[in-house]
């Protein structure tokens, strides 16, 4: 029966009008077969089709009565568009690139909305016809390169290109997949190079993929978390006592080019060893042979076992370097859904933000601070939120992450500084002075800081260790205000030299990490003052081989604190006379 609303669209002799629009015209027995049907339905004598070109239906047609659209036919299969790509370009190679794109992303097309490439330039793509596309979402242009939806205005959609933009055309096709961006990842993931898109680039061939993750995951929610409090060792002295850093924890490494930032880093991969964690480092920027040379140095270390490189160099385009931390994440994070603590660095943020910043400029976006665009700030909050320790019913597993960032004239309160420091968990600053004058890790113990890892160190470090601060900021204190005077009361003379001595002990070859337990032996007797006597020089090789000594004679001391991670009283008199009575051995009176 025939509706009022339909009859104002009959003639008089009960002939409807009806358009149907499509971009390639359906053959003439489906026409047949709409007008069949339409007459059935609004009881007419006859059915007039009018004819319409749209490009933007690819592979289906829309019907029109009136006002009345039946669009259902649209959304037409994948099958169908490929049948159009491969009508158009005259062959089928199109459509393997596309397939073979398609198979990594995980999951039915959910869209075929599509459009040309309008406009082409450093790596963006202007594209119409997407209305619906969504921030972030991947598109295929019709070679098979991968794009990324950023901006989406009325009439247009910016995407970057994840890949060469040389291969691409201006009047391109492209398609939206519905999928969000994602990486591939499985255990044998672990050990290798991997590119920001997650392709292998150490040359030795594809890894098997077990899992699909997206690059941005929303960060776990508190009732999710559970508190910071086992250890996450570095190895380093001056951290492990000072600035202790827990599992779940973000501790940003900062300070001025060359003053030791990725050698904090690697060194604290490379203490990772045989302690069940899964370390990942994202090289953002960096020339690639310092990625290689740090490869290598992993490799000699046989520290690449348990650890991934996620690279975006220097001579890569601002996209991948811009994607690359968030690829280190989703590596980070399906290793933590196993329930494994994971390390990961990200070596280095500045450069992360300055990618970001030539990507936003490209993509029309308005300048602020230094011309880093308004949401500089969420880029990295919404990236180190993602770090934290899962409660036991969500796995147990954590990730804890070491941002690097460098300053410029140790200026810690520049823009991208202070942004990174507030929304970290504590700061290791490292000072050129102190690099250039050889305390090297160059720790400035006053602008340091761990806000959570109190509760995550070690009982017997945390013994040992309580007035360290302290004792070298009086004597800095000390010092300075000794360059004044000549004359120097005995105490005032101990003060200095034990401060000295704390300095030295504190300075650290790289690659040596030293164990919980060697740091409480050394630290037990320094901070008793029991290496007082012992010229600055030959300090450090003195503690060195006191432990080695203690490590022979004393070896249930070392048992115990490794296996309880306490000290007792009765075990620290047993290392403070043992010191004592190494340095008689030695031929060392007490002072
Ligand atoms: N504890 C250390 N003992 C001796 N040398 C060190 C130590 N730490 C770093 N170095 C040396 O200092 C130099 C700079 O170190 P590194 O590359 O880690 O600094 P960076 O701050 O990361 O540099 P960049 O600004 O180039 O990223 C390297 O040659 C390294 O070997």
């Amino acid at each position: 029966m025939a509706t009022d609303f339909t009859k104002k669209f009959f003639e008089d002799n009960r002939i409807l009008k009806a358009r149907v629009s499509y971009a390639k015209r359906p053959s003439a027995e489906e026409l047949e077969r709409l007008s069949q049907s339409l007459k059935e339905t609004y009881h007419a004598t006859e059915v007039i089709l009018e004819e319409e070109q749209n490009e933007e239906l690819i592979g289906g047609y829309v019907l029109q009565v009136g006002d009345r659209i039946f669009d259902n036919s649209v959304k037409a299969s994948f099958d169908k568009l490929q049948e159009h790509f491969k009508q158009e370009k005259g062959n089928g190679n199109v459509i393997s690139v596309l397939k073979s794109n398609l198979d990594g992303l995980n999951g039915e097309i959910a869209e075929t909305e599509g459009g040309h490439i309008l406009r082409l330039h450093d790596g963006i793509a202007a594209v119409d016809g997407m209305s619906q596309a969504v921030y972030g979402e991947i598109v295929l242009f019709e070679n098979g390169t991968k794009g990324l939806v950023q901006n989406i205005d009325e009439t247009e959609v910016l995407c970057i290109v994840l890949g060469d933009e040389q291969e691409l055309e201006e009047g391109d096709r492209v398609i939206r997949t519905g999928k969000r961006a994602g990486i591939p990842v499985g255990k044998e993931i672990l050990g290798r190079v991997v590119d920001a898109l997650g392709a292998p680039i150490d040359g030795a061939g594809p890894f098997r993929e077990e899992d699909w993750y997206l690059i941005e995951r929303k960060a776990p929610g508190v009732l999710e978390r559970q508190p910071v409090n086992v250890p996450m060792q570095t190895g380093i002295l001056a951290i492990d006592a000072m600035f202790p850093i827990g599992r779940g924890q973000r501790e940003l490494i900062i300070g001025d080019r060359q003053t030791g930032k990725t050698s904090i880093a690697i060194d604290t991969i490379i203490n990772q060893k045989d302690k069940d964690v899964i370390c990942v480092y994202v090289a953002i920027g960096q020339k690639a042979s310092t990625v290689a040379q740090i490869v290598s140095n992993l490799k000699k270390h046989h520290a690449m076992d348990y650890c991934v490189v996620v690279s975006a160099s220097a001579s890569e385009p601002a996209a991948l370097q811009y994607l690359a931390p968030y690829s280190g994440t989703a590596i980070a994070e399906y290793f933590m859904d196993q329930g494994k603590d994971v390390l990961i660095i990200y070596d280095d943020l500045s450069k992360h933000a300055v990618a970001y910043r030539a990507l936003s400029l490209l993509l029309e976006r308005s300048p602020g601070r230094e011309a880093y665009p308004g949401d500089v700030f969420y880029l990295h909050s919404r990236l180190l939120e993602r770090s934290s320790r899962m409660d036991e019913a969500h796995g147990g597993g954590s990730i804890t992450a070491l941002p690097i960032v460098e300053t410029q004239g140790g200026d810690v309160s520049a823009y991208i500084p202070t942004n990174i420091i507030s929304i970290t968990d504590g700061q290791i600053f490292l000072e050129s002075d102190l690099f250039f004058a050889g305390n090297r890790p160059a720790v400035n113990v006053g602008l340091s800081v761990s806000r959570v890892g109190g509760a995550a160190q070690t009982k017997a470090l945390k013994k040992v260790s309580g007035t360290l601060r302290i004792d070298l900021a009086q004597y800095k204190e000390m010092e300075s205000f000794a360059q004044f005077s000549s004359e120097l009361d005995s105490e005032t003379k101990e003060q200095l030299a034990y401060g000295e001595q704390l300095m030295e002990l504190l300075k650290q070859p790289l690659y040596e990490p030293k164990s919980m337990e060697k740091q409480v032996i050394i630290l037990g007797a320094a901070t008793h003052r029991s290496f007082l006597g012992i010229p600055v020089k030959e300090v450090r090789a003195f503690a060195e081989e006191f432990y080695q000594w203690f490590a022979q004679n004393y070896a249930a001391v070392l048992d115990e604190i490794r296996d309880t991670g306490n000290l007792s009283d009765d075990a620290l008199e047993i290392i403070r006379n043992g010191a004592e009575e190494y340095k008689k051995v030695k031929g060392y009176g007490k002072q």
